[in-house]
């Protein structure tokens, strides 16, 4: 079947028939990660202006070597699978790019550990922990990271949670951030053991995946400054009070401050530092051409990313409001409220009933309380 994305032709396999294996992967849902990821680049590039290799670690279709190749990097796409390298290298030829990138056919933690390159992009099934190792010992500037293991990431798959990312990931009602927080510790921890440390300027969470962006810097003290966002989050399940707490020691809240149950959970190594750099984003942003499919949902996510509070949770109004027993507000009449008493407000990407704030669940209460429909 034939697809344009970003303005490139691309040969993909159809429609995935349940019971029948297609050789190669291509995901139509994934394009709004795409283009995330070539606008990503495009300023990235204004950023660091040395970064021009790029290895598109797992191709499939070649799709994200194809789009980077055009748009001028010098790409290398990888692939373990015989059929993708074909697939790739014929959507290279089609578009005219084969001598403007390479691909090799190989395991690509080998091929990782065998060549530096600027930047990586991580898109494997599932977890991509396996592969990052390998990607932060020789990459130079930007690790990207695409997750979408989100059962075990948010704490649903509990067991297969912990395996992956080494950390207590717990199914709370921000299900989507405990991925984010999860998934940016583990990938933090797997730098630190070559000194470098990371700083995410872009991340962004759907229902089916985590995709973060993860510049870095190669000096133990900068590994020591990542280790340092490292903390835990106590969360009660009865009234969804949450308390950060900074530091690799986790000192476990037993009786909730806010209603006194005891249903108390904890989770942790997590994240607990920024996970987007406004600035960047709003240049991501002016580099997504309304050419591109996705231009629409992708500039207004930027827009909401960058507007984010660096609160390391969100609550969600409808959730709150449920377990108040009261009917909801209009979401900016919401915020408004908050930010009348002296709270900062902004909604989150996680949904459109989401928001960030530094008030706690009871100063939210009293704070939108009386103003609630
Ligand atoms: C989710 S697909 C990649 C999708 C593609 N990046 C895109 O945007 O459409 C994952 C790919 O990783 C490849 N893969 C899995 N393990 C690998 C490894 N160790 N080295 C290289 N490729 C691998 C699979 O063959 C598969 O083609």
């Amino acid at each position: 079947m034939r697809v344009t994305e970003g303005g490139i032709e691309l040969e993909v396999p159809g429609e995935q028939t349940e019971g029948i294996e297609e050789a190669v992967f291509y995901n139509p849902r994934q394009e709004l990660n795409r283009d995330l990821t070539i606008a990503t680049l495009r300023a990235y590039r204004e950023r660091e202006e040395r970064a021009t290799s790029y290895l598109d670690a797992m191709t499939a279709s070649g799709v994200r070597g194809v789009r980077a190749a055009a748009d001028g990097w010098d790409v290398t796409c990888c692939d373990v699978d015989e059929a993708a390298v074909d697939l790739a290298r014929a959507n290279l030829e089609r578009n005219d790019l084969a001598a403007d990138a390479s691909v090799e056919h190989r395991n690509v933690t080998a091929l990782m550990h065998d060549e530096p390159f600027d930047v990586i992009d991580l898109d494997p099934y599932g977890t991509p922990m396996p592969f990052a190792d390998a990607a932060f010992a020789n990459c130079r500037d930007l690790v990207c990271v695409t997750a979408t293991d989100t059962a075990p990431l948010c704490g649903a798959h509990f067991n297969s949670g912990v395996r992956s990312y080494s950390a207590v990931p717990r199914n709370t009602d921000y299900h989507a951030e405990m991925g984010v927080r999860i998934l940016v510790s583990a990938l933090a921890r797997s730098a630190a053991r070559f000194d470098v440390g990371i700083e995410p300027i872009l991340t962004h969470a759907t229902s089916h995946y985590v995709r973060t962006y993860l510049e870095l810097t190669h000096k133990p003290t900068a590994a020591d400054a990542a280790i340092d966002e490292l903390g835990h989050c106590y969360h009660c399940e009865d009234c969804l009070y949450r308390e950060a707490d900074p530091g690799l020691i986790a000192d476990p809240v037993e009786t909730c401050p806010h209603c006194g149950g005891n249903r108390m959970l904890t989770a942790g190594p997590v994240w607990l530092g920024p996970v987007q750099d406004p600035t960047f984003i709003g240049a991501v942003r002016d580099e997504i051409p309304y050419t591109f499919d996705t231009a629409p949902e992708a500039r207004e996510l930027c827009d909401t990313l960058a507007a984010e509070l660096d609160e390391p949770t969100h609550y969600d109004q409808h959730k709150l409001c449920r377990n108040w027993g009261v009917p909801a507000n209009a979401m900016d009449e919401f915020l408004a409220d908050l930010r009348a008493v002296g709270y900062e407000a902004s909604r989150a990407h996680y949904g459109g009933t989401t928001f960030k704030t530094d008030a706690s669940v009871g100063e939210i209460r009293a704070a939108t309380e009386g103003n609630l429909d």
